[in-house]
């Protein structure tokens, strides 16, 4: 549409109409200043304000420090969790280190912003610490200065149900599994001179490097193992649900050097659980054992190593009139109705262990079903197993060496310990004089075991069709018994134990 000079309005009328709109708004507005008070009026100005405002898409949450005197999990997840996303963009960093821990603590100094990406979504992390000064009026008046700390987290508004539901909750989950790592394990274990003081529990670090990678075990049965294990740290309502105390227990056995203690270190080292290695023969009454595991801390493993070595055989410890001997005071029985009562109700995620060379002599209140969850045999080296060590020990696989092949065909037919495996590889760093020895001993091994099978053929212990059982120690027979034999007290463990 075109408009004439003509159909404009002159300046003149524009200005006119300009100043009688400016007259009618003001009398409106002293009509309202004098109609309506000042506090509503304030009010009804800031809530209109509110409405015409832009809106901002960003959503900004404020996580502090602490709420009260609690501190704020969130805040403090947050705190380890931004330390593992530093960028070079960081310009400045704390640094610390306290004696006992082994690695530096990275934290974020004030000011430093960071940018995370979850799920596509853009996060952005600013660090703040806010000092003001109050005067205390009861110390005349004398300025404190306090120091507020807290995190601004900011991202688009439509992603809020992503970070509540999920990004927060990823936030907690990784900083504990920063924490755990962090965490020097434990090893407790019997202060021997506790005749005099009392018993009581000595700590070390556990400082063993066995896990599931180093391990040489039948793939499966180990799949298994870290499975059950996640299961059970995972189930915490399930255990309630149900009403059963949350434990676990695992018979290890199998012949000596087959990686029983190393599965228990492996295991602690993958949960992070301190370890409780209860040497039975040191301890003469109940009321002590019952003391000592009291004392154990939850989220632990307490292993009692060569349990048939602990309890003796005698007939239950009954005089011929029937009464109970005096001096029988700590029984197996004893000690599983402990643990199984009062020890795993007042505790969470335990873990207990026993070890055996001796399955079969081991008494049946032990292997009585719900007792230990899961038993685990750990048998002479697989070829999978000798790989594995391989790998680790000489850092070489099947495709590069040409010894592999005849090592499967060997291996299948000898019973050769994983500890014996290890042996071999750690005589030479050279892998062609490590594998050639290890050859020759296999071939000694079939060569010694064909002789002796045709001289007496040795019973299997293992329920190992294949394999004939190698004892690298004489350990005492024990059968259906819940007594400590004075000699098992005596007994001094070997070095290679946990
Ligand atoms: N399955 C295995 N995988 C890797 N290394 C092993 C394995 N078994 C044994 N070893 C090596 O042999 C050493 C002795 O093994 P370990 O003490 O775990 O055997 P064990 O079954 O507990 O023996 P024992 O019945 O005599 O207590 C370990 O320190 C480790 O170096
Ligand atoms: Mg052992």
């Amino acid at each position: 549409m075109m408009f004439s000079s003509k159909d404009m309005p002159s300046p003149s009328s524009m200005f006119s109409a300009y100043a009688s709109m400016t007259a009618s708004i003001m009398l409106m507005r002293s009509m309202v200043n004098d109609l309506i008070p000042q506090p509503i009026r304030g009010y009804l100005v800031n809530t209109f304000r509110y409405f015409i405002k832009p809106r901002s898409p960003i959503l900004t949450l404020i996580i502090e420090e602490s709420s009260g005197i609690a501190r704020n999990q969130v805040y403090d997840a947050a705190e380890v969790y931004l330390s593992t996303r530093v960028s070079p963009l960081n310009e400045r960093l704390k640094i610390f280190k306290s004696p006992k821990e082994k690695k530096l603590t990275i934290r974020l100094e004030k000011g430093e912003k960071i940018v995370d990406f979850y799920d596509g979504v853009e996060l952005k992390w600013r660090f703040i610490c806010a000092e003001s000064e109050k005067n205390n009026p009861n110390e005349n008046n004398i300025a404190i200065r306090s120091e507020k700390r807290y995190f601004e987290l900011c991202f688009h508004k439509k992603h809020k149900e992503i970070v509540l539901d999920n990004y927060l909750p990823f936030i907690l989950e990784k900083a504990k599994e920063v924490k755990d790592g962090e965490r020097t394990l434990k090893m407790h274990t019997l202060n021997t001179s506790y005749c005099y003081n009392g018993v009581k529990w000595d700590s070390i670090n556990l400082e063993h490097p066995s896990t599931f990678e180093t391990l040489a075990m039948e793939p499966e049965l180990k799949k298994a193992v870290v499975e059950d294990l996640n299961r059970f740290v995972k189930r915490k309502d399930f255990y309630k649900k149900v009403g059963r105390a949350w434990k676990r227990g695992y018979l290890l056995y199998g012949p000596p050097g087959t990686g029983k203690s190393s599965l228990i270190a492996a295991m602690a080292n993958y949960l992070k659980f301190d370890i409780y290695d209860l040497q039975l023969g040191n301890i003469v009454r109940d009321s002590d054992l019952r003391k000592l595991l009291l004392a154990t801390a939850n989220r632990s493993i307490l292993v009692i190593e060569d349990i048939d070595c602990s309890v003796d055989l005698p007939e239950r410890s009954r005089n011929s009139d029937g009464r109970k001997q005096a001096d029988v005071q700590l029984t197996l029985s004893g000690l599983l109705n402990f643990i199984d009562g009062l020890w795993s109700s007042c505790g969470d995620e335990r873990i207990i262990i026993f070890t055996t060379n001796h399955k079969e002599r081991l008494d049946p209140a032990l292997l009585r079903p719900g007792r230990m969850d899961m038993h685990i045999h750990m048998s002479y080296c697989s070829y999978d197993g000798f790989k594995l060590l391989a790998s680790n020990y000489l850092g070489i696989s099947s495709e590069e060496h040409h010894l592999f092949g005849e090592i499967e065909g060997l291996i299948e037919d000898t019973q050769v310990t994983p500890a014996q495996v290890a042996e071999e590889m750690m005589k030479s760093e050279n892998p062609d004089a490590a594998l050639e020895g290890f050859v020759n001993l296999l071939k000694r091994k079939k060569l010694e075991g064909d002789v002796s099978e045709n001289d007496a053929p040795i019973k299997p212990d293992f329920q190992q069709p294949k394999r004939r059982k190698v004892c690298r120690r004489q350990k005492k027979t024990v059968g259906i018994s819940t007594r400590l034999s004075t000699s098992s007290k005596r007994r001094t463990r070997r070095g290679n134990s946990l």
